[in-house]
């Protein structure tokens, strides 16, 4: 690795990338991930998308084509991905429980727009995650921002939804929490084996969620399952 990128790196202040998640379940990124400045990484990806349209035979002076590479940089960085960088992991304040709330919490179709990293197209669909609340609730926008986070970044489904959990359990201080996902996969539909009607559904339950069919069967029928 050059020094100069090591030693950005190392000056992030943000540590190894993921690492308040269990290592099985970290996004896998280099030490340098941090190193480039956003514009840095825009012009790179630029350049290179630039490259792939050319190879692909496509006349980059055409007016609609000319920026494309840049549009296409700009939304890997900005919107596709920014879940990579710590920088945009969400805030997620708790607040105590005077209301004296004990049942299960729902936040229901949270919309996951996230990115095949085998094939880079969209996934696309709900999750809905919930929890029991303690002494303490949370802010229900924090909830969608915590799916939001992790979605923003190339995944598979299983770990996205792991990712979801553990950074739930840990922020809101219990182990109570559930999530489900059922999403749709571009690379499935659009390419290979071309199926568009079948969709992934994956789920993660800790605690009483785990250990209770019956509260697992009240959450699926809370949501019209
Ligand atoms: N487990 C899991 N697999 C995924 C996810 N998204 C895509 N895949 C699969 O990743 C696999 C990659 O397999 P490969 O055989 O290397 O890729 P491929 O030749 O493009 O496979 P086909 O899609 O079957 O044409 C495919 O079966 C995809 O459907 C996901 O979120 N979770
Ligand atoms: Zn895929």
């Amino acid at each position: 690795m050059d020094n100069s990128v090591s030693a950005a790196a190392a000056a992030h202040s943000f540590g190894p990338a993921d690492s308040h998640l269990s290592p099985d379940l970290r996004t896998p990124l280099r030490p340098d991930a941090f190193a480039l400045s956003e514009e840095e990484k825009i012009a790179g990806i630029a350049e290179h998308f630039h490259q792939i349209m050319q190879l692909l035979g496509l006349d980059l002076t055409d007016d609609s084509l000319q920026g494309t590479p840049r549009r296409v940089a700009k939304m890997y960085v900005q919107e596709w991905f920014r879940g990579l960088d710590p920088q945009h992991r969400p805030d997620v304040k708790l607040f105590e429980n005077r209301y004296g709330y004990q049942q299960m919490l729902v936040e229901k179709d949270i919309t996951v727009f996230s990115c095949c990293e085998h094939h880079f197209v969209p996934i696309m669909g709900k999750a809905h995650v919930a929890y029991l609340p303690g002494e303490h609730v949370v802010g229900l926008s924090k909830l969608n921002r915590v799916v939001q986070y992790y979605a923003r970044r190339p995944q598979v489904q299983e770990r996205l939804t792991r990712q979801i959990a553990e950074e739930l359990k840990n922020s809101l201080r219990t182990e109570n929490v559930a999530v489900l996902i059922e999403a749709d996969h571009l690379c499935v539909m659009s390419r290979g084996v071309n199926d568009t009607s079948s969709s992934t559904l994956t789920a993660e339950y800790g605690g009483v969620f785990k250990e209770d069919a019956a509260l697992r069967a009240e959450f699926l029928r809370l949501l019209g399952k």
